[in-house]
């Protein structure tokens, strides 16, 4: 069995590894901590977990114990990791970090986009993206993972088999993307309101993002040269899912886009290429850690529609958290992950 803490446990992402980890056959949440809700019982304050974790409480963050687990997830707002996952992995506990805190390879860049200075630069180098479908293998061998962002899973995996083939003109990639409101976390904000995110979709942040940075590198990554990106993220009324329409621009019209698709991901657990033609939607994915794509190419001409769906709190966080750490213990990947999604 391996040991799990968890570090931010009230929040969605915390609560969405404790319903993927109470089914999962060789993992054991023995620690879960919230300064706020020290004390409680778990399945007090989660009722969904009743039967799952009757005797797991929160407790505060305490790296002593934290450190005596195998592995320790940050469930929480950006920076936490920073101060706390050094003196884990000196005690030997391997960090999943589902924060942005070590996404960015440049701590210069992090510091730009995220307002503060970056807390532990040293670490960097040996921080490994968490999205297996590019890190497979460096997973299986490292001690800290950054788990990639919604918005960036679902924008990545829909543009790799272009541009690792080279299809692509990089200089002008567009990702118009959709969240649903879980994306903003369970702080109270204004913008969460149901009376101001129902019945109503708009943009944010067009003029720039801080996951703009994290796409741009994974995608110079998989193209091996610059990319010019526009990102406009959007706030849609559901809870969950992101819809992701993504635009490039491929001269060559003969290629089987639909064969590349499936070629590229045809070994991966977690990537759906629906069939030509296909609208995937979010509440396919709802619940899942799955990414469906479909690729069009519109009247046969040069510009080429990729749509990926994911849902933000599973694909695009606790799921993929999860999916590293089976790959990282080597434990089948799909382990505890292999339910369908909810619908309707
Ligand atoms: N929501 C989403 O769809 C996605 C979120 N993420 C990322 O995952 C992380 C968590 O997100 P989400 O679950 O939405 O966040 P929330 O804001 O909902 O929850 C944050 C959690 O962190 C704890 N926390 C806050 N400050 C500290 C601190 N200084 N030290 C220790 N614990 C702290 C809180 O508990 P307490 O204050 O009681 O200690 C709480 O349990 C964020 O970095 C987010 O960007 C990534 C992908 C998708
Ligand atoms: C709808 C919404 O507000 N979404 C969040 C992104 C989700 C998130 O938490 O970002 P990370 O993946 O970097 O952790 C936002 O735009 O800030």
């Amino acid at each position: 069995m391996v040991k799990v803490g968890i570090v931010g446990g009230t929040g969605y992402t915390g609560v969405e590894l404790l319903r993927l980890l109470a089914q999962h056959p060789q993992a054991e949440v023995v620690v879960i901590t919230s300064r706020s809700e020290a004390g409680v019982k778990v399945a007090d304050m989660y009722p969904n977990l009743r039967g799952h974790y009757d005797q797991l409480a929160f407790s505060v963050p305490d790296t002593a114990t934290l450190g005596a687990c195998d592995v320790v997830f940050f469930a929480t707002p950006h920076g936490v990791a920073h101060a706390l996952a050094g003196e884990l992995l000196d005690a030997g506990t391997k960090v999943i970090d589902l924060s942005a805190d070590f996404r960015l390879q440049d701590a210069e860049e992090w510091a730009k986009w995220y307002g503060q200075p970056h807390g532990a630069p040293e670490l960097l180098p040996e921080a490994v993206y968490g999205l297996a479908e590019v890190n497979r293998e460096k997973i299986k061998a490292a001690r800290l993972i950054a788990v990639a962002g919604c918005y960036p899973t679902a924008t990545q995996l829909g543009f790799l088999p272009l541009l690792e083939a080279g299809l692509a003109d990089t200089s002008r990639l567009i990702a118009d993307c959709k969240s649903g409101v879980s994306g903003a976390g369970r702080g109270a904000k204004v913008s969460s309101l149901l009376c101001e995110a129902g019945e109503s979709m708009m943009a944010y942040s067009v003029k720039g993002h801080r996951h703009l940075p994290e796409i741009a590198q994974g995608l110079r990554r998989a193209s091996g040269g610059e990319v010019g990106l526009t990102f406009v993220p959007h706030l849609a009324p559901m809870i969950r899912g992101i819809h992701a329409t993504l635009y490039a621009t491929v001269a060559d019209r003969s290629v089987d886009l639909q064969a590349l698709y499936e070629k590229r991901y045809a070994s991966e657990p977690f990537v759906d290429i629906m069939p030509a033609g296909s609208h995937p939607e979010t509440r396919s994915v709802r619940g899942a850690n799955v990414c469906r794509i479909a690729v069009h190419r519109p009247q046969g001409g040069d510009l080429v529609v990729v749509l990926s769906v994911i849902d933000n709190l599973v694909k695009g966080a606790s799921g993929q958290a999860v999916q590293c750490m089976n790959i990282l213990f080597g434990l089948d990947e799909r382990l505890g992950l292999s339910h369908p999604a909810m619908l309707p």
